[in-house]
């Protein structure tokens, strides 16, 4: 694992669009792996301008988004469909033929899930996936007590990621109880992992993540056994790691990893 510790949000965003925008300079039909969620909006808003600017063109780019909430329509303003396409797609040269949303309003859940690994297949796996954390350490919707093995699935989630979640909608028992979420295994097989993380709130998750063993209580925690993983976090996200307790996580001390 690679760690970058950012001093806020603003310096997260600008370092995580960079990486990003530099996988799609170097191979213009990447396929990238999206989040949402409140962590990557910046990240989102920093590609705008770096193609408003013409330093990144999205017209060959293959996107695939972890998740989406089982029973929302892609127009209903809480879907991450809805999300992508105003944070993202609607600024930007995307061909709408390229991007991939599981569809939450599936007849049957089965063939959905079938079908969008099978997009990810057709794409040539994913380049760069594209992370946030949950204050329990799930990865898309893949709660504590994941299933390593799960390729795109059918989640049910859990009270506190309705309770985090809720500030999106009126009230927690507006959020759907469902969502359908690439799995760890289809996140485990990207070529490269980017997780972001800012706030308090996942500092725990962050160290568990790092730090902690690797276990199903913990999602994010298996990312120790990817190949290439980068988080870039703020001081807060990183502010229970310790040099001395990183486990080999980094290669330096943490302090060469602050800017
Ligand atoms: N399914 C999404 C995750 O992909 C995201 O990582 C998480 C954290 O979101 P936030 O960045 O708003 O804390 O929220 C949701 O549960």
């Amino acid at each position: 694992m690679k760690i970058i510790i950012l001093k806020d949000s603003n310096e997260l965003s600008k370092r995580a669009a960079q990486i990003l925008a530099n996988q799609i300079m170097v191979k213009p039909n990447s396929s990238i792996g999206l989040a949402t969620g409140d962590t990557p909006l910046g990240m989102y808003k920093e590609l705008i301008k770096l193609y408003l600017n013409n330093c990144i063109d999205f017209s060959r780019t293959t996107t695939f988004n972890l998740d989406e909430y089982y029973g929302l329509k892609p127009d209903d303003p809480k879907s991450y469909y809805y999300y992508m396409y105003n944070n993202l797609f609607k600024y930007v040269n995307i061909d709408y033929e390229n991007v991939n949303i599981p569809n939450g309003i599936c007849e049957s859940i089965e063939d959905e899930c079938n079908r969008y690994e099978k997009e990810i297949e057709k794409a040539g796996g994913i380049d760069l996936q594209i992370l946030g954390i949950g204050r329990n350490g799930h990865v898309g919707f893949n709660e504590p007590d994941a299933n390593f093995e799960a390729k795109t699935h059918i989640i049910h989630l859990k009270e506190d990621t309705i309770l985090a979640n809720s500030r999106f909608f009126t009230s927690p028992n507006e959020v759907p109880k469902k969502a359908i979420s690439m799995g760890i295994k289809s996140i485990m097989r990207s070529r490269k992992i980017l997780l972001l993380a800012k706030g308090i709130e996942k500092a725990t998750a962050i160290f568990q993540t790092v730090n902690g063993k690797i276990t199903p209580q913990v999602p994010a925690s298996i990312l120790q056994l990817h190949p290439n993983v980068t988080l870039i976090l703020d001081l807060e996200a990183a502010s229970l790691l310790k040099s001395n307790e990183i486990n080999g996580a980094m290669d330096f001390p943490l302090y060469n990893y602050i800017e």
